[in-house]
């Protein structure tokens, strides 16, 4: 049988708000209304605030190389990654823990291109990076072919941020909530939500968007966060939107249409005790019978 840690995931609630950002071709136009939309969430309240995958750069494999910039050495010029100056200003400017969506990264002492999210708290320090672990391969025969291992590598670790007042994240990107594994070891290693910057299309969109989102709340009985970019049907990739809070239960709190516009949800500790209580699933693992995936060598950049 398992072991339950009684200790509260979520130490006070908070306000999380998805912002379904609209974005174009203009990096720079792109930040500063990342920049504005983030001002309007924490003005509502929000302390947690999410932007969409490739928030400030079209989504597609011929895009990567041209918006991606240098991450590395930490922390990098503003030549080198004008967003990673742009999103640390939002997260200190509006006093919020900033989940920056992702970007196109560029290792240039690898010559790798890497999809990547990038974690700021209230102080505009970094507080986790994550690069994308599964990448978005598919063929579905007159529907969608996307190849993104054409351009970019993959990353290679479980991300978990510590809010200090609050608890931790996980933060993944798109393709990584198909992958239970990853999301099963961030909840039993403390979490108290799942965020995930995405960009489904119109054909999985409808298909798994939202299940999948309620997937992985149900199966670990947390918190999850999807955050879209808002869709532009004149770009070359259809972003699927309804970016989507779910709760414990698996309870869609909240989910939007296509159309730019800000999700928002408070997140409560006492309703991730209560599942957990109702439905002791952490007491009755047999891990007698199979391995406890959260135990063992795992890869973390775990701050
Ligand atoms: N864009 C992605 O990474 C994933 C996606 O669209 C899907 O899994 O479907």
């Amino acid at each position: 049988m398992s072991t339950t840690s009684s200790a509260p995931v979520l130490k006070k609630p908070i306000k999380i708000s998805c912002i379904q950002l609209a974005s174009g071709a203009d990096k720079d136009a792109n930040l500063q209304h990342a920049a504005a939309k983030v001002a309007e969430a924490a003005r509502s309240g929000s302390k947690l605030v999410v932007l969409p995958e490739c928030f400030n750069s079209p989504y597609g494999c011929d895009y990567f190389p041209q918006y991606a910039e240098t991450l590395l050495p930490s922390p990098p010029t503003r030549e080198q990654s004008p967003s990673f100056h742009a999103l640390s200003a939002m997260a200190a400017d509006n006093g919020v823990y900033l989940v920056g969506g992702s970007i196109p990264e560029l290792n240039p002492e690898t010559g790798k291109y890497y999809n990547t999210s990038l974690t700021f708290g209230p102080d505009g320090g970094l507080l986790g990076t994550h690069r994308k672990v599964h990448l978005f391969d598919i063929d579905i025969p007159g529907k969608i072919k996307f190849k993104e291992s054409d351009v970019l590598s993959p990353g290679n670790k479980v991300t978990l941020v510590e809010l200090p007042e609050y608890g931790t994240i996980a933060v993944a990107i798109c393709y990584d909530v198909r992958f239970p594994e990853l999301a099963t070891i961030a909840a039993r290693r403390g979490a108290f939500a799942l965020v995930y910057p995405g960009a489904f299309n119109l054909t999985t969109g409808p298909m798994h968007w939202r299940l999948l989102a309620q997937a992985r709340a149900v199966d670990n009985q947390i918190y999850v966060a999807l955050c879209s970019p808002a869709r532009d049907m004149g770009a070359s990739y259809h972003a699927w939107g309804h970016s989507l809070i779910v709760d414990p239960l698996a309870k869609v709190v909240v989910e939007a249409d296509e159309h730019e516009t800000i999700v928002q949800g408070e997140l409560v500790g006492e309703a991730i005790a209560e599942a957990r209580k109702n439905i002791p699933l952490n007491s009755q693992r047999r891990f007698d019978v199979y391995p406890d995936i959260s135990q063992g060598k795992i890869s973390f950049d775990e701050l």
